[in-house]
């Protein structure tokens, strides 16, 4: 198992690539096989191959006249027609010949010794100059131009060779993905199921609003009592990436907590624990006591981190394993405040299992580890200057609007929500996009700066 081995104050992306690696040394994953119409959007498990060539015959591309190389290279020929091919139909039996043309539809199979497509609005009927773009009758004479060899001829195998591989596991079955499989008469795939996640919220000044069946069970609150804000959203977002989800409310008992985290364990059987809140420095935090106290409860911890993650919001962070009788299960704790929880779900989690979690080619964690760096960048349009916290990368809420700087160009603006703080939910549930600011940085506005999109449609 890989231990936290940071060197001073994690940045965002050392965090989450440690996070991916400890997420595979820990959540193994499980496949299932669906009827490939239930497969949408869900990450395949297993490479799969090409069972045909596509096309898996030489076929027309166009409504019109089938030539041989003969017949075709000759300049404004007349032709004799013959059968019609229509799609679905070969000829049985044809005769090539070059002065004898087949009337071929789109999608039917080139007949042998044919190697070009005229289209028929390009052929002329000598008999019936009156109805042009229609095809001769057979027996028929027509005049047809030169063409290419190979003119408007799909060949076998040009989208796709019998034997290669279509799609590598932890690729997502996208509608075009989907008609591949469909297209290579495959009925099932093998994909990923989605992990099981127990989210754990609360405090005991936390009350809860819905329940598993989403029905409203809110009480009245009492004076600095608040309603779960974080469990909701984590879960919306665990959703939202294929996850499938149980979600319990906690108090500021670590005790309770333990036990509760042993019955879900055992009725459950999470693939990850995630909990927002209760790992800062005050003397009720509950996640930071409970795994304090767990080995004495007889729950082993055999990793366990705490720390601040250089970013603001989401500095505060923790990363525990929980060892239930040998099976070791990650715990990823966020910190409480709501926009801070969040940003945290976004920028640390979703990736890794956005890129197809334990399926997923570590190429492909890797490449989606990047992207943080690889941000697009946008400019930055504020009314007065702004300053990032010092030593910290700072994520500011805003919206992002496409500008026409010149006729059919466009560029992206930014516009900060320039409140930074962490229990402003509501501001940040009207922003489109996390804007990254520099530590220490002062921006008066024109830079371009990294943006990160946070509407799980956009990305
Ligand atoms: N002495 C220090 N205090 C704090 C620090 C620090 O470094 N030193 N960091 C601050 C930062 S930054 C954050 S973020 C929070 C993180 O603290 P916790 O993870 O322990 O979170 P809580 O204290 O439990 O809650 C913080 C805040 O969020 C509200 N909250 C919690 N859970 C929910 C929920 N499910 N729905 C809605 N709102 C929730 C809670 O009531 C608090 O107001 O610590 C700072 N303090
Ligand atoms: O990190 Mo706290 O997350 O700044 O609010």
């Amino acid at each position: 198992m890989h231990k936290p081995q940071f060197d001073g104050t994690p940045s965002t992306e050392e965090y989450r690539a440690y996070l991916a690696l400890l997420l595979r040394d820990t959540f193994i994953g499980r496949a299932e096989n669906l009827p490939l119409a239930r497969a949408t959007n869900r990450i395949l498990a297993q490479d799969v191959l090409a069972r045909l060539d596509v096309p898996s015959f030489d076929n027309s591309q166009m409504d019109g006249y089938a030539l041989t190389a003969e017949g075709a290279s000759r300049e404004n020929r007349i032709f004799t027609v013959g059968r019609e091919i229509p799609a679905g139909r070969p000829l049985q039996r044809s005769r090539a010949s070059d002065d004898l043309t087949y009337p071929i539809m789109t999608g039917a199979p080139i007949p042998k010794g044919y190697v070009a497509v005229v289209p028929v609005e390009h052929s002329e009927r000598i008999e019936y100059p009156d109805v042009p773009e229609s095809f001769g009758r057979p027996s028929e004479k027509i005049r047809l131009p030169q063409a290419p060899k190979g003119q408007f001829i799909r060949r076998r195998g040009e989208d796709v060779v019998a034997g290669q591989v279509l799609a590598r596991a932890g690729e997502r079955v996208t509608p075009a993905l989907l008609g591949t499989l469909a297209a290579q008469g495959y009925t099932r795939v093998t994909v990923a199921c989605g992990p099981r996640v127990l989210v754990c919220t609360g405090g005991d000044e936390v009350r809860p609003t819905l329940t598993e069946d989403g029905d409203d069970t809110a009480t009245d609150l009492a004076y600095g009592q608040i309603y779960d804000a974080n469990g909701p959203m984590l879960t919306s977002m665990l959703v939202e990436d294929g996850a499938v989800v149980r979600r319990i409310s906690i108090g500021d008992d670590p005790e309770l907590l333990i036990e509760h985290l042993r019955e879900e364990y055992e009725t459950f059987a999470p693939d990850i624990i995630i909990t927002s809140g209760g790992i800062s420095h005050g003397k009720y935090e509950v996640v930071r006591n409970a795994i304090a106290i767990a080995p004495s409860l007889g729950l082993p911890i055999p990793l366990s981190w705490f720390g601040h993650v250089s970013q603001q919001p989401g500095g505060p962070q923790g990363v525990n394993v929980l060892d239930f009788n040998g099976h070791r299960l990650p715990m990823i704790s966020f910190p409480g405040n709501p926009v801070s929880t969040l940003i945290s779900y976004v920028l640390m989690l979703r990736p890794y299992l956005r890129a197809g979690g334990p399926y997923g080619t570590p190429h492909e964690v890797a490449s989606r580890m990047a992207t943080l760096d690889n941000a697009p960048r946008g400019v930055l349009v504020i009314d007065k200057p702004l300053t990032a916290p010092a030593n910290k990368r700072q994520f500011l809420r805003g919206n992002l609007t496409m500008v026409e700087s010149e006729p059919g160009t466009y560029q992206v603006e930014l516009y900060p929500d320039v409140l930074p703080g962490s229990h402003l939910l509501h501001h940040a549930a009207t922003a489109d996009v996390l804007i990254e600011l520099a530590p220490g940085t002062t921006y008066t506005g024109g830079e371009a700066v990294r943006y990160h999109r946070i509407r799980l449609t956009d990305n």
